[in-house]
């Protein structure tokens, strides 16, 4: 060894003694993640001289990782995280193996037999789905994993042994908060309704996917739904389909109905198609709700507002006179900002540009004029309307697109303005847009030291040292440990029989595939019995429903890397996991289509038969504050019940297609403004 490397493991073996040291430069540990936790982690595993670490990750490296994603300089922008990383922590020691891997974590290659290899797994990830995934892959393979999420200053740390903890599924995580889309859709009373109707809503809309509603209305049509409003409806989804296709053809209808043909394939300067969209939405759309007035009775009603007008600084918002000055060029937000501050900033846009280079502080940080927010929204719009134009099919909301985020700045502002509500800065928007909760390093850098202390307990089987670790906003007491829970005896994840099936998916039926592992033996929890079948949330049979059976189950979609759970219909016995793998290389080619397991699953008698266990992935229990869920948690949804037909959807405010995609982003769905939701929504995370 030479004096440098030795020099460079004195002190780590002093600290870990020898015998633990030599465990650790034999271990061979799977990194999942290479962002903010994943790169200081790197750094603290590859220094204590883990001897062979797999680190993966699916993403390139952005120019807002740099802050705190310290293995990344501004030349390594846009290229693989893991390659990078394993690449600049290789120079800290040597004598460490590094292997990155570009890809997605949930590939079908990552399959159980592959997570096996590994001693060790920490996971360094953001978001909920794939934390769930390699829970799961490491119960399946009977791996130890250390998750750890952060947030702000928060942190949190907690190791995973099968039978041993509780697993990241044994209690369910919170809910992303939600609100009514009536509120959206309507009666938007707080600046961030108005952003998330922008965001969720009116991008989509104009920029996404067709989604005219219109077989969905004549279906509903037929079976009788209020015609009035369907009618309604019709008329509504008309109107976007003439917006649109001003934005996509170039060619922009003049307001008054006829058309002019752009010169080039630029969208038009004159702000044609925007003056279109900003005359639905702000104008037309607003004076249609005006006319309903029982829905002004208990709330102010909002203002139409008036595009020339705004435009030629004559357009005055009459129902916030406490701002005199409430023309095109005071400050649109009378609201809360005329109580705060007090004060206008006078004609703040006559000099300056549709982005609001003018004014005091960063140009991002200044609330635009009501004028300014109408320029930025024709600058945006017509933008957005260039790439459709040159070719983008659909263009989606993302915070780091300057585009799409000028654009919901500038039309939640505008919103917000017919509403009376207070408008909010573009750096704002992209904060509450974003959901940003500002990730902070330090937070980072203490998590990562508690993952490598808890991996060491894991190693050593000290499993008494185990403790979930939280690092949280209590100066007394800032990291905290807690002793780590057992098994949640109703975790629909962790409490499963895992087993492999071993098979060629194109050569194997459903059918034979669950003989072959129930068995056909007597013995306890064994043999051939009545059960339901699941892939994920999809039940693909049950005692009442065999017509997969005969099929592949590559024709089903169960493939490698994906799980059968199979579930006792008398409740009798736990359910089983089935991770399908693939045959052994040496495996014949003519040879049987599956290797069932050896020895079959056995699981656990449950001591009250009745209710019938959890379906699979359906954990029971509610998790206090977690920051391990990431920006995009899901709500846990139980399979579908069984072969019920999808009923006709009920009319409401949005079709059925449009309800999903607003509940993906973490709206709730209630019929009527008046409607009383059990959980009083709130507001999306935000850090503020
Ligand atoms: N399914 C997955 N497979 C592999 N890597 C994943 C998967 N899901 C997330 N990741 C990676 O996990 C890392 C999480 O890091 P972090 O929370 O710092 O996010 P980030 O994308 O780097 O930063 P930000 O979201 O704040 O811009 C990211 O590098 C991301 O690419
Ligand atoms: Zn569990």
């Amino acid at each position: 060894m030479s004096t440098k490397a030795s020099s460079r493991s004195t002190h780590v073996e002093a600290i870990l003694g020898r015998d633990l040291y030599a465990q650790v430069r034999n271990v061979k540990l799977l990194l999942v993640g290479a962002g903010g936790i994943g790169c200081e982690l790197l750094k603290n595993i590859v220094l204590t001289g883990f001897g062979d670490i797999t680190l993966l990750d699916l993403d390139t490296i952005d120019l807002s990782n740099l802050n705190r994603q310290f293995l990344f300089r501004k030349k390594d922008v846009k290229q693989s995280k893991a390659l990078v990383a394993a690449r600049t922590a290789q120079q800290f020691n040597p004598s460490v193996r590094i292997t990155p891997i570009h890809a997605n974590i949930k590939e079908p290659q990552f399959d159980v037999a592959w997570f096996r290899q590994f001693h060790i797994v920490l996971n360094a990830l953001d978001n909920l789905d794939a934390r769930r995934h390699v829970n799961k892959m490491c119960l399946a393979a009977a791996v130890p994993l250390v998750e750890s999420g952060t947030a702000g200053y928060l942190g949190q740390v907690q190791p995973i042994l099968k039978d041993r903890t509780e697993c990241f599924d044994c209690m369910p995580k919170p809910i992303p908060k939600t609100f009514p889309v009536c509120t959206i859709r309507s009666t938007p009373s707080q600046p961030i309704h108005c952003i998330v109707w922008a965001k969720s809503y009116l991008i989509p809309q104009l920029f996404g996917e067709d989604e005219d509603g219109g077989d969905e209305l004549d279906e509903a049509e037929k079976q009788g739904e209020n015609a009035e409003k369907i009618a309604n409806l019709r008329k509504e989804a008309q109107a976007f389909t003439a917006v649109r296709n001003a934005l996509r053809s170039g060619s922009h209808p003049k307001p008054n109905g006829s058309t002019t043909r752009s010169r080039s394939k630029k969208a038009n300067p004159n702000g044609d198609a925007a003056q279109l969209v900003f005359n639905k939405v702000f104008e037309a759309d607003i004076q249609n709700l005006l006319s309903m007035s029982d829905m002004w009775s208990n709330r102010a009603p909002p203002v139409p507002l008036n595009y020339h007008e705004i435009l030629n600084d004559s357009f005055v918002l009459p129902n916030h006179p406490e701002t005199d000055a409430a023309t095109s060029n005071g400050p649109f937000v009378p609201q809360n900002k005329a109580h705060t501050n007090g004060h206008n900033v006078p004609n703040a846009s006559s000099s300056s540009t549709a982005s609001g280079s003018g004014g005091a502080g960063l140009k991002d940080q200044r609330e635009l004029t009501l004028r300014e927010n109408l320029e930025l929204f024709i600058h945006s719009t017509n933008r957005l309307s260039m790439r459709l134009n040159s070719g983008e099919d659909t263009i989606s909301f993302d915070k780091d697109d300057d585009d799409t985020l000028d654009f919901v700045t500038a039309a939640a502002n505008l919103r917000a303005a017919a509403y009376g509500i207070g408008g909010k800065s573009r750096w704002e928007v992209k904060e509450m847009a974003g959901n940003i909760i500002p990730a902070i390093a330090t937070t980072n850098a203490v998590i990562s030291g508690a993952i490598v202390l808890q991996a060491l307990h894991l190693l050593r089987k000290n499993y008494g040292g185990l403790r979930n670790i939280h690092l949280q906003l209590k100066p007394e007491v800032p990291l905290n440990g807690s002793s780590v829970g057992a098994p949640a005896p109703e975790c629909g994840v962790c409490r499963d029989t895992y087993v492999e099936l071993l098979c060629d998916p194109s050569r194997v039926t459903l059918g034979e595939a669950i003989e072959r592992i129930l068995g056909d033996g007597d013995d306890e929890g064994t043999g051939p019995r009545d059960v339901s079948v699941y892939e994920d949330k999809r039940i693909l049979s049950d005692p009442d429903f065999d017509d997969n059976l005969e099929r592949t189950l590559e024709s089903l979609g169960v493939t490698r890397g994906k799980f059968l759970t199979i579930v006792d219909e008398d409740g009798e016995w736990g359910n089983v996991a089935v991770a399908i793998g693939v045959l052994p290389p040496n495996h014949p080619p003519n040879g049987p289509a599956l290797i069932p397991p050896f020895p079959l699953p056995k699981p656990p008698r449950l001591s009250k038969p009745t209710p019938p266990p959890l379906t699979p992935n359906t954990p029971p229990r509610k998790r206090t504050a977690s920051v391990m869920g990431g920006d995009d948690d899901i709500e846990h949804v139980a399979p579908p019940p069984k072969r019920t037909k999808t009923g006709m959807p009920h009319i409401n405010m949005a079709s059925p297609s449009k309800k999903k995609r607003l509940e993906d982003e973490g709206l709730l769905i209630v019929e009527n403004p008046d409607e009383k939701v059990d959980d009083e929504p709130e507001l999306i995370t935000i850090d503020d």
